[in-house]
């Protein structure tokens, strides 16, 4: 992603990080943060996180400047300092930040913690493919010192489920009644950091919502698809897409989706994530109302 000024003061690192008060972390960098900076970082932000939406075919960015500031997240981005002449391009971003979730163990038991989450997620299209995303991912684990099993993931593209699975070997879901996914392992030898755990029994209602972004920017659509939560509102008749872990067929030029398979893939409507692969139409059909899944149920 290319801008008319020169990125390299900005992101003084090849991947920066970039606090709620979109401060660069002293961690990561050398150089201090210059306030003249202020309004060339926020076009970066915003133009990425256009571009990332628009990769997911949302109907918003749910990554902003202002989203930033309002919310304790983390920014890592991934720049080359070369190239556009030598003004640096920005390869691609990883937001993370911790949020209170009900997270749901094999047993169907509710937990309540405070959880490390990855938010939004994005590598530059032209540069998909090519291990930026694992070198953005990587770092961010080694910063944050967490296991790839630990995160929760907050409604995951397919492609992200592929990476997911491809690099760290995360193929089989917890089922959730939220939009995040968690994996097996996530409740095993958690590092201890003031997190909460309280169990509690399936059936109780979490006292409040937590609503991922892909849920909040959902402004488009008819309220009975907003009736279920993800992935229940997913079970309608679809071809089930390419398996995980395997490179898709060449792409087939739809829009904001041009590296896609492709092929049985559907655009989930105004707002949503693209959309994970779902089971065959005939479990979709007889599941679409259930409350609860059972793991061979999970759409992926
Ligand atoms: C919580 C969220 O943020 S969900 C949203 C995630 N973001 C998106 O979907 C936006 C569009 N996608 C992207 O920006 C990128 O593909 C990312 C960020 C998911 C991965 O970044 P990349 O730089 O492509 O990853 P990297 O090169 O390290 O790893 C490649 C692997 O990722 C997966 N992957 C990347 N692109 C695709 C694709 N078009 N189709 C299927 N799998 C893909 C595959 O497992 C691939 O391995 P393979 O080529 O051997 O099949």
């Amino acid at each position: 992603m290319e801008f008319s000024f020169d990125l390299n003061p900005i992101f003084p690192e090849r991947i920066s990080l970039l606090d709620h008060h979109l401060r660069l972390s002293r961690k990561v960098t050398y150089g201090s943060y210059r306030s003249d900076l202020d309004e060339q970082l926020v076009t970066v932000i915003n133009r990425m996180g256009e571009a990332s939406a628009k990769a997911q075919l949302l109907s918003a960015s749910i990554t902003t400047a202002s989203r930033m500031r309002t919310n304790k997240h983390k920014l890592y981005v991934l720049r080359d300092s070369r190239a556009n002449h030598g003004r640096g391009v920005v390869i691609g971003f990883l937001k993370v930040g911790y949020k209170k979730l009900f997270v749901l163990d094999p047993h169907g038991r509710q937990n309540e913690m405070d959880t490390l989450c990855v938010l939004d997620f994005y590598v530059h299209e032209a540069l998909q493919r090519h291990g930026h995303g694992r070198e953005l991912f990587d770092h961010m684990l080694q910063y944050e010192g967490v296991e790839p099993r630990h995160l929760a993931i907050d409604r995951p593209s397919n492609k992200f489920l592929c990476f997911l699975r491809k690099h760290y070997g995360l193929d089989s879901a917890i089922p959730q009644v939220n939009n995040f996914v968690v994996f097996e392992g996530f409740f095993r030898q958690r590092p201890v950091r003031g997190e909460r755990m309280a169990s509690r029994v399936f059936s109780k209602k979490p006292e409040q919502d937590i609503k991922p972004y892909s849920l909040s920017v959902r402004n488009g659509l008819p309220e009975e698809e907003k009736e279920l939560p993800w992935p229940f509102n997913q079970l309608t008749p679809l071809t089930r897409s390419n398996s995980l872990g395997h490179s898709p067929p060449p792409p087939r030029g739809r829009a904001g989706d041009q590296q896609e398979g492709g092929a049985g893939r559907r655009s989930q409507g105004v707002g949503g994530r693209e959309p994970v692969p779902s089971p065959p139409a005939s479990q979709t059909a007889q599941h679409r109302r259930t409350s609860s899944l059972t793991r061979s149920q999970i759409p992926f």
